[in-house]
């Protein structure tokens, strides 16, 4: 019997290539997002390439919804071993831009779909009566400051904090709950970042991206699929007894 995930965020950019990888890895494949006929076209491709996998609508930020996509992951395939809470969004905010409902909404969304993806997948798997992987995505803008970024940047902070928390917590229980960190991945969200920091500098895209690039030891700025295997990692039996941690991935970004 195929081992189960759930991808969160799974209809484009990272959310994506992770759904796929796990797929390859073995994986029966529960795709989430805010959009269905996003994620339904992802779920497509993976049912054509001979694959188990659902597209599941639901809002991070909603408890009720994130418990009710794993409920219906678990139905549907008869167990539930790896929930990754990959979902999120950056607003771009100087300080002085922010307000609270920029900061409401990425806090309800990056740290809340987190906790309750956690709380989700490891009420199913004291259900199930077994262990099980959790894996959150933060970010190296939750490990170093991003000018620009503060809002985002908090959220992905605590993300790495609830990571070791909640890993103390649940560790008894046999499961483990570890973060990856990707640099600078090419995907709509970063896209949409470097335009946002070009479009208030008066410069071209292409300066707003290196203001994000130049840190990369590798000088290569990544592509989802990247990602992708260190969360393939991350939910394989190699990281059986890590947890706890934030992978910092992507070129060895080296941080002034
Ligand atoms: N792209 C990058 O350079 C980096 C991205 N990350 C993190 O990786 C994760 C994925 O990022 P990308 O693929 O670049 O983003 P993206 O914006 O391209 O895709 C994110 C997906 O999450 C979905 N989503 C957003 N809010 C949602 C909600 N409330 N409920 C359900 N789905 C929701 C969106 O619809 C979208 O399909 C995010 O958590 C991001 O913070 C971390 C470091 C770098
Ligand atoms: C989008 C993101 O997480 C960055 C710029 O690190």
């Amino acid at each position: 019997m195929k081992k189960v995930a759930l991808v969160t965020g799974a209809g484009q950019g990272i959310g994506e290539a992770i759904a796929k990888r796990l797929h390859h890895d073995g994986f029966a494949v529960a795709l989430v997002g805010r959009t269905l006929d996003k994620v339904e076209a992802v779920a497509k491709e993976i049912q054509n390439d001979h694959g188990d996998a659902i597209a599941i609508q639901a809002d991070v930020a909603n408890r009720d919804e994130v418990f009710a996509a794993v409920q219906k992951a678990s139905d549907h395939f008869g167990d539930f071993n790896v929930m990754v809470n990959n979902a999120g969004v950056a607003p771009t905010t100087p300080i002085f831009e922010v307000t609270p409902e920029i900061l409401e909404e990425a806090e309800r969304i990056n740290v809340g779909g987190t906790i309750w993806g956690i709380q989700a997948a490891a009420t199913m798997f004291k259900k199930l009566g077994h262990a099980g992987k959790i894996i959150n995505a933060s970010s190296q803008a939750g490990m170093t400051g991003n000018p620009n970024l503060t809002v985002y940047g908090s959220t992905k902070f605590a993300i790495r904090g609830i990571t070791e928390t909640t890993a103390k917590e649940l560790a008894d229980d046999g499961i483990t709950v570890n973060a990856f960190c990707p640099g600078i991945v090419v995907t709509p969200m970063m896209n949409d970042i470097a335009q946002q920091v070009a479009d208030k500098a008066g410069k071209p895209f292409e300066w707003g991206m290196e203001q994000f690039a130049k840190d990369i030891a590798l000088k290569r700025l990544s592509q989802p699929e990247d990602v992708a295997g260190c969360v393939s990692y991350l939910a394989g039996p190699d990281s059986n007894y890590m947890t706890g941690q934030s992978l910092l991935i992507d070129g060895g970004m080296v941080f002034n």
